[in-house]
């Protein structure tokens, strides 16, 4: 009889372990729920006070309060550590306010995050600065890039589009409003086209026109075209589209002047001007000529480019732009054109050039991170933040038909826009029981 109680308890702790093992790898969020969490709060809670020593996040504290502690309470004299405002755990990890003392300041915390990460076993730490004084360690439990679920509550709002998930769990916002001109980077492969469908997805369901600048004839964008105010599949047809773009621009200054506005955000609703995102597919395209002939049309994309890069934001007029590199290597203005993207994401590079070249100038602590981005997890990037910080993302992946389904809902939004009419592309009938190619 003993022996077969020992025997259950061992096959029924065996089969727990086992399970827990399972949960681990198959179903992070609840195994951290369930395990991680309580384990990380209850180590967190012990280890605090001397963590937050060891790793330098103390502070001596005033002579007011070393004559208190000596005289008065009759106790050694403690260094402060920051006061632990609030914790609130998250299915993905747990959040700290903390108030730091006199003598800390948030870079001290962010140049911590290693030593905090190690010290109470979690995945990432992140340092958000709440308000002066205060910083939010965003711990994450367990790596939720593996396999990405976007926050339930992440849908496209305003001008801004939750495009992908943060290392720290929460979502990554593209906010035209806040960033209004960006660069994706990334070598074959990384995931560029697939944070661009993210884009679109979001972009579709939002009141705005969506041009398109897909030079590779139009391979990736075309499958949109229902949503599409404009698409230029040549370089000529792009150079036009430019133009039209910069007279567009002009025009709404115009009406600005007129209405004694700053932006197209201060008119009243009714003279308000749909805003206008421009997503160009492969910068290196519209860049490169192969016959002399072609220098000047080459001239006007970029000139054109590089006036709405410095301009068009008050006009509500956003570019997007991608690319494998974009250095001086692509010819002149190329590297005046990349300082006015100034919202970066760069995925996995086949070059710390190519690193630098989307982010040494904007976030250059972020180099290193982004020339280490592994080939077996496409979709990871590191992004610069409207805050001035960065972070490393992963799209959820979506299909193409996915995507191009949400275009055809919401074809309804294209936008009135004379100015772009004769270059709205043609939309095929939806071909019945056609065989998917994409990819
Ligand atoms: N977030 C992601 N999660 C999982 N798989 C992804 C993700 N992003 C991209 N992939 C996969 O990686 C591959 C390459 O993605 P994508 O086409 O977006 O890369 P790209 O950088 O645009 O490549 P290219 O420059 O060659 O067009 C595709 O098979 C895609 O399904």
């Amino acid at each position: 009889m003993a022996d077969w109680t020992v025997w259950l308890e061992a096959t029924g702790a065996a089969s727990a372990a086992g399970g827990l093992g399972y949960a681990k790898y198959r179903a992070p969020r609840v195994y951290w729920s369930l395990v991680g969490l309580p384990a990380t709060w209850g180590r967190f809670s012990y280890s605090y006070r001397s963590t937050m020593d060891v790793c330098g996040l103390t502070v001596q504290p005033s002579g007011l309060r070393a004559f208190m502690a000596r005289n008065v309470a009759r106790r050694e004299v403690q260094p402060v550590a920051p006061k632990i405002r609030r914790i609130r755990p998250t299915s993905t990890g747990l959040r700290v306010s903390l108030r730091l003392p006199a003598g800390l300041e948030p870079a001290d915390v962010i140049a911590s995050t290693e030593r905090l990460r190690h010290a109470w076993g979690v995945h990432a730490v992140r340092v958000v600065v709440v308000k002066p004084g205060v910083v939010e360690l965003r711990m994450t439990g367990y790596d939720v890039l593996r396999r990405v679920r976007m926050p339930r509550k992440a849908q496209p709002h305003d001008m801004a589009v939750p495009v992908a998930l943060r290392d720290d769990g929460t979502a990554f916002e593209r906010d035209y409003r806040k960033v209004p001109m960006a660069l994706t980077l990334g070598a074959n492969f990384s995931g560029k086209s697939m944070y661009q469908r993210n884009l679109i997805n979001g972009l579709a369901q939002l009141p705005v026109a969506l041009v398109g600048m897909d030079c590779k004839r139009g391979v990736e964008q075309s499958a949109y075209a229902p949503r599409l105010s404009a698409l230029a599949t040549n370089p000529d047809d792009a150079a036009s589209l430019a133009d039209v773009l910069v007279a567009e621009m002009e025009d709404r200054f115009d009406l600005l002047n007129l209405h004694g506005a700053s932006d197209i955000w201060e008119l009243p609703e009714d003279l308000r001007p749909a805003p206008v995102v421009v997503l160009v597919d492969e910068i290196a395209e519209l860049f490169l000529i192969s016959r002399k002939e072609d220098e000047d049309r080459r001239t006007r994309i970029v000139t054109a480019l590089i006036r709405l890069a410095q301009m068009a934001r008050a006009v509500g007029i956003y570019l997007e732009i991608c690319g494998q590199r974009f250095g001086s290597d692509l010819g002149k203005g190329a590297t005046m054109l990349r300082a006015q993207l100034t919202g970066r994401v760069v995925h996995r590079v086949n070059d710390k050039e190519t690193a630098e070249m989307g982010l040494k100038d904007v976030a250059p602590t972020a180099v290193p991170t982004a020339c280490v981005i592994p080939a077996n997890r496409p979709g990871t990037a590191v992004a610069t933040d409207a805050d001035g910080g960065w972070c490393k993302i992963r799209t959820p992946q979506i299909s193409r038909d996915k995507v191009a389904a949400t275009c055809r809902d919401f074809e309804h939004l294209v936008p009135d826009l004379p100015f772009l009419a004769p270059f709205r592309p043609h939309v095929p009938a939806p071909a019945v029981d056609a065989p998917s190619l994409v990819k």
